[in-house]
């Protein structure tokens, strides 16, 4: 048995609206897609939570009127977040019945919750330390260090992002996110990395002399996370009964971003407002997400059946990895692209007047910027394709520039 009986747990995370002219540019480059007003997930009976599903203690929040149309709404009850032995994808000597095993897991995970631990995933400890700790070097550094590296752009996505910079939400009038940043900022701060082969777009590196052996360590775990990603949706393939190498073209050009993030020690009572969080609620915009959590936890999944939260603690020596929109998109949402955010973790101390800091990577997996993303052949509906074809590039752009100021 490779699936174990688990908790769960979402995450959100907040982005602000981009003022600039060039967003402005790139949000004009984006085709337009149908606006959907999805109705307010409906509360049910914990007994229609999956059977290995904890409710949260966490409210559910009161819905905008105006909401993008996600993979999450569903009458389907089951919402499961398993640990998937990954092995299968990493071992040499696996068979091809251990791969269909474990596609199959995979794929029944993202059909319920779209999220899944993956241990034996086959990035080492040590290089995840390291690159943790070479995170926290870098947010370590003088506020006016990092200023230099600030983010500008939502084409690029690359830089340093500062606190109540980015509101992540599913809101999308300017107006709305404006709000949401004032009254409920993100308490976080992040560097966004992208690829750095990139002929237009440059990373913003800090000095070698600041945060020494930073930029080794970051393309490093870049290289390691892209195999990585690439094990997964070949996985993800198998699960769907495509090809093994179906996605191999059309995700192997390392469009990805690193995000390393560091949520500082926040009053506990500030995030247990309404609306407030660490990351606010939100879906992930990409293919796939693989994301790398220290001890301190809050990430929190939704339940789109019930509205209710459950926690995605970290578990050691597993990485959680979840489905994001353009994946949703290719699947004509049989794969979740699941609302998530970040709370104060459930299990402290509800006394403690300060949340411990916190610190994530999060590793967003895109397809090749020109891919055009449209339904799979096998995944049209009697309905059929429920989403606009659209480029990654200008889905992503769009996105971003939506949400950061
Ligand atoms: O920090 C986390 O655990 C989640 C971050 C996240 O969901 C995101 O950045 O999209
Ligand atoms: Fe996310």
């Amino acid at each position: 048995m490779t699936v174990s009986s688990l908790t769960l747990a979402a995450r959100s995370l907040p982005r602000a609206r981009l003022a600039s002219a060039s967003a402005a540019a790139a949000s004009r480059s984006v085709t337009p897609w149908r606006s959907l007003h999805t109705p307010t997930a409906t509360r049910s009976p914990a007994s229609r939570l999956g059977a290995h599903a904890r409710a949260s203690t966490t409210s559910v929040q009161p819905s905008f009127p105006c909401r993008r149309h996600l993979a999450t709404q569903s009458t389907t009850p089951d919402f499961v977040i398993p640990v998937i032995d990954f092995s299968a994808f990493v071992r040499a000597d696996a068979t091809d019945a251990d791969r269909a095993r474990t596609s199959h897991e995979l794929t029944q995970a993202f059909k319920s919750s779209g999220f899944a631990y993956l241990s034996n995933h086959g990035i080492t400890r040590e290089q995840i330390d390291d690159t943790f700790a070479k995170s926290a070097e870098f947010f370590k550094l003088p506020i006016d260090k990092k200023d230099e590296l600030a983010w500008k752009d939502p084409r690029a996505n690359r830089g340093y992002v500062a606190e109540g910079r980015e509101r992540v939400t599913q809101a999308t009038s300017a107006e709305e996110i404006a709000a949401l940043r004032e009254q409920t900022p993100d308490y976080k701060e992040s560097l966004e990395i992208g690829n750095d082969r990139d002929p237009v777009w440059k990373n913003e590196w800090p000095q070698e002399s600041d945060a020494p052996h930073f930029k080794d360590t970051m393309l490093a775990f870049q290289k390691a996370a892209h195999e990585l990603h690439m094990k997964v949706m070949s996985s993800i393939a198998m699960g769907l009964g495509l090809d093994a190498r179906f996605f191999e073209d059309k995700c192997n050009q390392e469009w990805h971003t690193l995000r390393l993030l560091h949520y500082p020690s926040v009053r506990t009572d500030k995030l247990k407002l309404e609306g407030s969080a660490r990351a606010g609620e939100h879906s992930d915009y990409g293919s796939i997400t693989l994301l790398f959590q220290d001890s301190v936890g809050g990430l929190e999944a939704k339940n789109p059946h019930t509205g209710v939260y459950h926690a995605a603690d970290p578990i050691p020596g597993t990485i959680v990895v979840n489905v994001g929109d353009l994946l949703a998109r290719w699947s004509n949402d049989q794969l979740r692209s699941t609302l998530h955010r970040v709370k104060a973790p459930q299990a402290a101390d509800a006394k403690a007047e300060y949340t411990p800091p916190r610190y994530s990577i999060a590793f967003f997996c895109n397809p090749n910027e020109d891919q055009l993303i449209e339904t799979l052949p096998n995944f049209d509906s009697k309905e059929g394709p429920k989403y606009e074809r659209i480029l990654t590039k200008d889905y992503l752009a769009k996105r971003l520039s939506e949400t950061y100021v």
